[in-house]
């Protein structure tokens, strides 16, 4: 039997596959850490430093959007991602930047290509409400 055929008949989430809701928020702190080395869209991030709590809210936030999207236990209670984004203008190019941190994230925390490319799918797929509003 294949990993996939197995995962299928198991039924393991993408949610338990990235580890659960420790395994997110590692990832997620992963993430922003990238981001803010990332010379795309760093600058996107930095005026952020000096707001801890805010950027304690916006990993909540990010953790409770990807245990939702992945099938896990949490309701994701932030606005939307087109409220969230609206005024950015975040071009077609600082979303891959950002999609690539994301994979890379999940490729240094050891998720196989299968799992990299089931999130880079869904990263496509709400492409359009980050980008441009
Ligand atoms: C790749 C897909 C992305 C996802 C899943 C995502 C997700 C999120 C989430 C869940 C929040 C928190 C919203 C809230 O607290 O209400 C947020 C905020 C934010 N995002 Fe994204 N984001 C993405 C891409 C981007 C990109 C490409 C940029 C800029 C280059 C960006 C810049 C920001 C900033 C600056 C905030 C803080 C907004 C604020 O202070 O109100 N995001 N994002």
């Amino acid at each position: 039997m294949t990993d996939s055929a197995a995962r299928g008949l198991s039924r393991v989430t993408l949610y338990e596959r990235l580890g659960g809701g420790a395994g997110l928020r590692t990832l997620v702190d992963g993430i922003v850490a990238a981001h803010l080395e990332n010379p795309t869209i760093q600058h996107r991030f930095t005026p952020y430093l000096d707001r801890p709590d805010r950027v304690e809210e916006i990993k909540r936030h990010t953790c409770a959007y990807f245990s939702e999207g992945s099938g896990g236990p949490d309701t994701y209670r932030g606005r939307s991602m087109t409220e969230a984004h609206r005024g950015m203008l975040v071009t077609d190019a600082e979303y891959t930047a950002a999609a690539d941190d994301i994979i890379g994230t999940l490729a240094r925390h050891g998720h196989d290509a299968e799992t990299r490319a089931e999130v880079r799918d869904i990263l496509e797929a709400i492409r359009g409400e980050i980008v441009g509003v």
